[in-house]
């Protein structure tokens, strides 16, 4: 962090300094600017270094998208640059002509060959140029969409523990924040940099057949050029680098002050004045910055002139004297303006494709080696097919978070078995959520076995598990679908041979439909406010949204976890109808309201990760101990007249 903090604000000899810095403290670079402090502090030459690799890495990128479009941008590029020498070599043709002695009349009918192949010529090249860029066009959103998609191809496939890895999580935001994005870039800035450099090329070449005296004249006219190029660039990536955290910072505050989700809390806590003040403070360290880069960048851009007219100036001396000396013929001079012209086009076009090059290919880097690492997390298991179970048994189970001092769940042993309904009681954080995660199937253990009917759940195919089980979690999320679409993807590929409970059935039972019917448009309504027609549920008529949904997947075991906490008395009454014991189904029930696992056959006691006590309602209370302590203290709320319910509310 420290040496981050060292680099973040680049000052002196390699840009402009920001004498703000410091003033902001809490502006504190997001870690996916790493990359652009290591590009910052890279010297030109050493980019160039790296360019063959590059260069090979965007064209197999570009190749494996579309071998048709890669070949056309990169071949016409080339075409155009041939098209450059021939056009070159033709206005020599057409100078000389026209510089020769004799009446006028007779020089132009001499010129007019060469000038019909200069003319064409500039039309092939415009043509060839053209065609090139659409080619180049196509590529870039077939790369963006390939890239995407492998990206969430990665992201869906990896564990779930996979998120609880900070490391995996940062790595996931770098490259879907930037180095996704920047797989596109790195061939579009390819192909500019083989359209630099074959024009460069092509035009040494016309220069060489002309008059090879003439070349080191190009060469001392493009060395200033290339110079001042560089510094642009690079003086322009640094503005933008000093800039850009100030910026995001902005575009945060402006969000949450233009944002439906804040409105609310912006409002109730008159928020308004704070944040303006915010806004107006970054606003004018932003501002003085900007003035100042826009001083810093004249000047250069006015030395860069200087430099590139002298250099100029030089050319046209050394011309000059070679024309003098009879060294070189005057239509050859003339050509060697032109050619002048146009190699420090090329070579400006060359020079910032190589500078954004390599600024874009160690982001993209972040992408290939996140792929690789997800590719590490996909879970493989075995590939016994399974179709339902009889009993799911947890011996001496385990499983620790990723930087944590102690398991969330530590050896654990329960078995699960069909046709019952099984409930996972304890106080917050005893690790009951865990645990249903682990009987699901979502996290692996790091201690002890899980076995389906005996078999090591490791040699069981993770597609079919994964089939047998519903999880109605804590945690839901509101899916910008249709009240519908937010049903059925809970079995969005259930086969019509396959029978079960259909959107409505499952929306009655989780006393959904009455509530659905009401929107607007139905079952047909977006739950999305930010939609033009979409509305949003309350969040009891989201958990009941997503408690249809866990019906509607039918599925062999079921979990829920606190199904019922934001439903009202008569919602979570008609739930528990239909969680009640089926032969063809195990239920995994997790909930606080003690009431509601009365009935089930088992209830497992947790407590700071362990299982401490387990039976059925009855022996449990007979027993005494946590159960029959929360359960007695959550009753007495209950009754008029007792301590809990008196203490309820303040009088
Ligand atoms: N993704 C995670 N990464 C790290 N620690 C976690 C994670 N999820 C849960 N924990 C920790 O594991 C322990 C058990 O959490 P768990 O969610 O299983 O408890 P719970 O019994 O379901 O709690 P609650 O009743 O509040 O839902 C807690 O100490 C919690 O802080």
């Amino acid at each position: 962090m420290e040496s981050m903090t060292r680099q973040r604000r680049p000052s002196g000899e390699d840009g402009p300094p920001d004498a703000d810095a410091g003033l902001l403290p809490e502006l504190d670079d997001a870690d996916w600017m790493h990359h652009a402090h290591e590009f910052a502090h890279t010297s030109f030459w050493a980019v160039a270094r790296r360019l063959p690799r590059l260069v090979r890495e965007a064209v197999a990128l570009a190749w494996a998208t579309s071998r048709r479009d890669t070949v056309a941008s990169i071949g016409l590029n080339i075409g155009a640059g041939v098209m450059t020498t021939f056009g070159l070599l033709a206005t020599t043709g057409v100078l000389r002509e026209l510089f020769a002695a004799g009446p006028t009349p007779d020089r132009v009918r001499a010129a007019l060959p060469a000038l019909t192949v200069a003319a064409a010529a500039v039309a092939a090249k415009g043509g060839l140029t053209i065609a090139a860029g659409w080619a180049q066009a196509r590529l870039t959103p077939q790369i963006n969409y390939e890239v995407e998609l492998r990206l969430f191809q990665a992201t869906t496939a990896v564990d779930l523990a996979a998120f609880d890895d900070a490391g995996f999580a940062e790595e996931m935001d770098r490259a879907r924040d930037r180095g996704m994005g920047e797989a596109a870039y790195i061939v579009d800035h390819t192909v500019n940099l083989v359209t630099g450099v074959v024009g460069m090329l092509a035009t040494a070449v016309a220069v060489t057949v002309i008059q090879p005296v003439l070349l080191p004249c190009l060469l001392l006219a493009a060395l200033p050029q290339a110079a001042t190029a560089v510094r642009v660039a690079r003086r322009q990536y640094l503005a933008m680098l000093a800039r850009i955290t100030r910026q995001r910072r902005m575009r945060m505050l402006a969000q949450l002050m233009a944002n439906r989700h804040t409105a609310a809390e912006v409002r109730s806590y008159q928020m308004r004045d704070y944040l303006l003040a915010e806004y107006r403070t970054m606003m004018a360290v932003e501002t003085r910055a900007h003035l100042r880069l826009v001083r810093a960048q004249t000047t250069t851009r006015l030395f860069g002139a200087s430099a590139a007219g002298l250099a100029t100036f030089g050319v046209y001396a050394v011309l000059a004297v070679l024309l003098l000396n009879g060294m070189v013929a005057l239509a050859a001079a003339a050509t060697a303006l032109f050619a002048l012209q146009s190699a420090r086009t090329s070579l400006g076009v060359a020079i910032l494709a190589t500078n954004s090059l390599y600024e874009d290919a160690l982001y993209y880097q972040d992408y290939r080696d996140f792929l690789d690492r997800a590719r590490e997390r996909v879970p493989t298991g075995g590939g016994r097919a399974v179709d339902g179970f009889d009993e799911i048994e947890l011996d001496r189970v385990s499983l620790r978070y990723p930087d944590t001092d102690r398991p969330a769940v530590d050896e654990v042993s329960l078995t699960v078995r069909r046709g019952q309904v099984v409930a996972l009681v304890g106080e917050n954080g005893s690790g009951k959520t865990t645990l249903a995660k682990l009987v699901a199937g979502l996290y692996r253990p790091t201690g002890g076995t899980v076995r389906w009917d005996g078999v090591d759940a490791r040699e069981l195919d993770p597609r079919d598990t994964g089939g047998q089980v519903a999880v109605m979690t804590q945690d839901w999320w509101k899916f910008p679908f249709t009240a519908r679409q937010n049903i059925r993807i809970g079995r969005h590929d259930r086969s019509p041979e396959r029978p079960g409970p259909s959107v409505h059935d499952a929306a009655q039972a989780a006393a959904a439909h009455d509530m659905i019917v009401d929107l607007p448009f139905g079952y047909d309504t977006l739950l999305d406010r930010e939609f033009k027609d979409g509305h949003d549920l309350s969040g009891g008529q989201w958990q009941r949204l997503v408690a249809a949904r866990g019906l509607y997947r039918d599925a062999a075991l079921l979990i829920c976890d606190e199904p019922s906490a934001a439903l009202d008395a008569r919602a979570e009454h008609a739930l528990f109808q239909h969680l009640r014991r089926r032969p063809d189904r195990a239920v995994v029930l997790i909930t606080h309201r003690l009431a509601n696992v009365r009935h089930a056959d088992q209830i497992f006691v947790m407590e700071r990760g362990r299982l401490v006590q387990h039976g059925t309602h009855d022996e449990l209370m007979s027993a005494g101990g946590l159960y029959r302590e929360l359960f007695e203290l959550q009753a007495s709320g209950y009754l008029a007249g007792s301590p809990a319910a008196d203490d309820a509310l303040p009088r």
